[in-house]
């Protein structure tokens, strides 16, 4: 029998009312939604984005009140395990992809470790994109005051940009840099350009660092969240790279919201370190040609740790 292989993820994600259901609803509506099936978390008794989504998705699962990130990991596992179970046995149609919408509260790194760390979903699915939803109108201001919102956005690999049609483009433009100062790695794409999944797709290589990076700069957010960015001239050494990440991620975890590396290293080549907190995506080893020169270009970002000494420390175990 022949395997067959993971089906791809989409994590949808991005604080209250940011219009996650508005977008998700259009993309699945739009010529490139393909088959997809469709996860929703909701907070509070009454399910009602399910219900929006559900016209366009009829077999989209609600999943019991509570969050996905913290109470009922166990029941996203089984509504994912349940959805590929029912349409091998013809239940419900076939799909080609998942989109797990969160709760404005979510964190996505507890649901990322769900995802990727889990032994029977590992070979199930595969994580395709964090999409986070940030609200034009909101986000620098009421929604970048709350601490979930940091996490989010330093989770995302495309950051989708709502609600430009009723700000400014100053205000826009100040919300993409604010954006970039937490999460330089992401693409950014305003939604209402954005009408499907394609776009999401198009993205390129969502792994990558589309940025250019100062050779080392460091941001300090108002929410308490820095970036630090380092970009080293010559290949560096794996192993003492891999043996300092782990001590951090073991030591300070809990406060890197996110580890993104494209680092060019003389044992391997171009490797690819993408983590969300405790969570870290298996190293990827990319075509020399992605990464044409030898720089290697390093993201942290993470609240509550001095910065300064996360330099200090990598300078002095793995090198300047
Ligand atoms: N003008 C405008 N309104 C939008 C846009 N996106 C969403 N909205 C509105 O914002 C409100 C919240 O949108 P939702 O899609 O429900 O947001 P959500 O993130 O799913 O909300 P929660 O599930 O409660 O966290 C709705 O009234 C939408 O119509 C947009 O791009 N422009």
């Amino acid at each position: 029998m022949t395997r067959q292989a993971p089906i791809p993820i989409i994590l949808l994600t991005g604080f209250l009312g940011a219009g996650k259901t508005t977008w998700l609803s259009r993309a699945l509506r739009h010529e490139s939604a393909g088959r997809t099936a469709v996860l929703v978390n909701e907070f509070g008794e009454v399910g009602i984005d399910h219900l929006l989504v559900g016209t366009i998705a009829p077999d989209t699962v609600l999943l019991n009140s509570g969050c996905i990130c913290c109470q009922i990991r166990g029941e996203l596992k089984d509504a994912i395990l349940d959805v590929i179970t029912r349409a091998k046995r013809g239940e419900i149609p076939t799909f080609e992809k998942i989109v797990i919408e969160t709760t404005g509260l979510a964190d996505p790194s507890q649901i990322l470790s769900t995802l990727m760390f889990d032994p029977v979903l590992h070979n199930q699915v595969s994580l395709q994109h964090v999409v986070t939803v940030a609200d034009a109108q909101n986000g620098a201001t009421i929604h970048s005051a709350q601490p979930e919102w940091v996490g989010q956005i330093a989770a995302a690999s495309v950051l989708l940009l709502t609600k430009a049609d009723l700000v400014s483009s100053s205000k826009l433009q100040a919300l993409r840099m604010r954006l970039a100062l937490v999460n330089p790695t992401a693409e950014q794409l305003v939604a209402q350009d954005c009408p499907g999944f394609r776009d999401i797709d198009g993205t390129g290589d969502s792994h990558l660092p589309t940025v250019n990076f100062d050779r080392s700069s460091q941001h300090q957010d108002g929410t308490g969240a820095q970036t630090l960015s380092l970009t080293l001239e010559r290949p560096m050494d794996w192993v003492k790279f891999i043996v300092w990440l782990s001590a951090l991620i073991h030591r300070h975890g809990a406060k890197l919201l996110r580890v993104k590396c494209l680092l060019n290293t003389e044992e391997t080549g171009p490797v690819l370190i993408d983590g969300v907190g405790h969570t870290l995506h298996h190293p990827r080893h990319l075509d020399s040609e992605v990464a044409s020169d030898e720089k290697s270009r390093l993201v942290f970002i993470a609240r509550d740790l001095d910065m300064t000494q996360l330099r200090l420390s990598f300078e002095k175990f793995v090198g300047t």
